[in-house]
Order: structure tokens, then C-alpha cells, then sequence
């Protein structure tokens, strides 16, 4: 048991699906999972684990923002030694033709979070990117599901309220999609030398104002799941 996440030892597999709503957790390991155990509900961040296609693999939820992630990220890897994190997440589009149900992999991953700066210090204005190979498995697999996917710079702000910052550069710049969570992922990847990724959908457009609904935010981004748990596996 860690501080956060209430599993004992060996109840954790080396690879975990890591979205940011619990009850996106649930949802997945409900409806995918076979041999399904629940091993945290500490502050109900819910964490699972069972069999895809007779492979262990885990669900833990992150919750939002790169310090909410970082605590169970950290956790994951430092007391129950898990080696690859695959982020299944929402994001908003950031160019009009980035569409609600599109699904992202996020290659490298923007910050307003001082989380690199204070890795690194004055002058340093470090880049973190995903694991190759996962980001290469995960795009082969989507091919494989006949899933289209759209590869590229995820902007992880700080706020998710915010019109301090110029989207349309960054859109300009290349960022693909907005969420708060891909540059503290990829970082702590770098920092412990373990794999990740993100595997996103659009739930909304900053441009055009499309919108999911939480349900469907919850439940009915399937095949970003599907390419997820088959990167998982492989
Ligand atoms: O749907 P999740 O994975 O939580 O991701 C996105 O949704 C939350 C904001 O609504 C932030 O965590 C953002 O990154
Ligand atoms: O963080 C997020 C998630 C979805 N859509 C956004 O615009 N931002």
C-alpha cells in the first residue's frame, strides 16, 4: 500500500491504463476486463486490475491535472513497479477539423505548468515526448481497428478556465488538442525511465463550440479503449 493507492504488493500489472475520471477506470475495467479486482478506492480514485484477451493489465484513475496525475503516476511506478503508463483521456480540439469523437495520440506534449521548469532550472525549456514505441504500436493497432488517429503536440495546460493563454499560435505551432495532463505524464516517464503515452478523444472543439456530454464522456469512447488495451497487451 502506497499513500494513495490501497493495493498490496503484486496486486498492480506492469502496464496501466490511466485515465483521468475513475469512472472512466470503472467503466473500462466493467466492460473489458475479464477476472476483474478493485484494489483502490482510497478518496474513490478507483484502480482495477484484470485479464484483456488473458493479459494482466490495470485501470487507475488519475484524476485532473498534472499534480493530481503525478502523485499516482509516481506511485504506480515507485511502489508497485510499473513499467508503461498509457494515458485514455479527453481533450478539446484546437483547429476546427480536430473533431469531437476523434482519437489523438499524443507524440510530444506542451506546457504552461511549471513542472519542466522546476525539473531543470532558469533557461531550460525541456520537451517531453511519449515512448516511441508505444506511440508506433499504438498507431499500428488503430490501423489494424480501422481507427482513425491523428498524431501530434498535445498542449497540457494548467487551467482548464483559461483565455490568458494564445491558442491559435499554439494551433499555429502544431498543437493538435488541449488537456491537462500529457507533459506530467511524459516527464515522469523520462524521470523513471518508464514507457507512456496518451491515447485521447476529442470531447469538444475550442473553435467551433461542439461539445460532448459527461456520459458520453464516461463511457462512449470506446475505441480510443480498444487501441488502448490492445497497445496495452502487446
Ligand atoms: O477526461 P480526462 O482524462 O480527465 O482529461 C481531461 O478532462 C479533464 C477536464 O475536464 C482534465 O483532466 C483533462 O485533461
Ligand atoms: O482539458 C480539457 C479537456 C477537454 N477539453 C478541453 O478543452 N480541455
Amino acid at each position: 500500500m502506497s499513500t494513495h493507492i490501497g493495493a498490496k504488493a503484486g496486486q498492480i500489472a506492469e502496464t496501466v491504463l490511466f485515465p483521468g475520471d475513475p469512472l472512466r477506470a470503472k467503466f473500462i475495467a466493467e466492460t473489458f476486463l475479464d477476472d476483474v479486482v478493485q484494489y483502490n478506492s482510497v478518496r474513490n480514485m478507483f484502480g482495477y486490475t484484470g485479464t484483456y484477451k488473458g493479459k494482466p493489465i490495470s485501470v487507475q484513475g488519475s484524476g485532473m491535472g498534472i499534480p493530481s496525475l503525478s502523485i499516482y503516476a509516481t506511485e504506480l511506478i515507485k511502489d508497485f513497479g510499473v513499467k508503461s503508463i498509457i494515458r485514455v483521456g479527453t481533450c478539446g480540439g484546437m483547429r476546427a477539423d480536430v473533431k469531437v469523437g476523434d482519437v489523438i495520440l499524443g507524440q510530444g506534449s506542451t506546457t504552461d505548468s511549471n513542472v519542466t521548469a522546476t525539473t531543470f532550472g532558469t533557461g531550460i525549456y525541456y520537451a517531453p515526448i511519449s515512448d516511441f514505441e508505444l506511440l508506433d504500436r499504438a498507431y499500428h493497432t488503430a490501423q489494424d481497428l480501422n481507427v482513425p488517429v491523428q498524431v501530434g503536440n498535445i498542449f497540457a495546460a494548467d487551467r482548464f478556465y483559461n483565455d490568458e493563454i494564445d491558442m491559435e499560435k499554439l494551433a499555429d505551432y502544431g498543437c493538435v488538442a488541449t488537456e491537462m495532463e500529457s507533459a506530467g505524464l511524459f516527464l515522469i516517464g523520462a524521470k523513471y525511465h518508464v514507457k507512456t503515452l496518451s491515447i485521447l478523444t476529442v470531447s469538444d472543439n475550442i473553435v467551433t463550440g461542439a461539445s460532448a456530454s459527461a456520459k458520453e464522456r464516461e463511457q462512449s469512447f470506446t475505441d480510443m479503449m480498444k487501441v488502448s488495451l490492445e497497445t496495452g497487451i502487446k
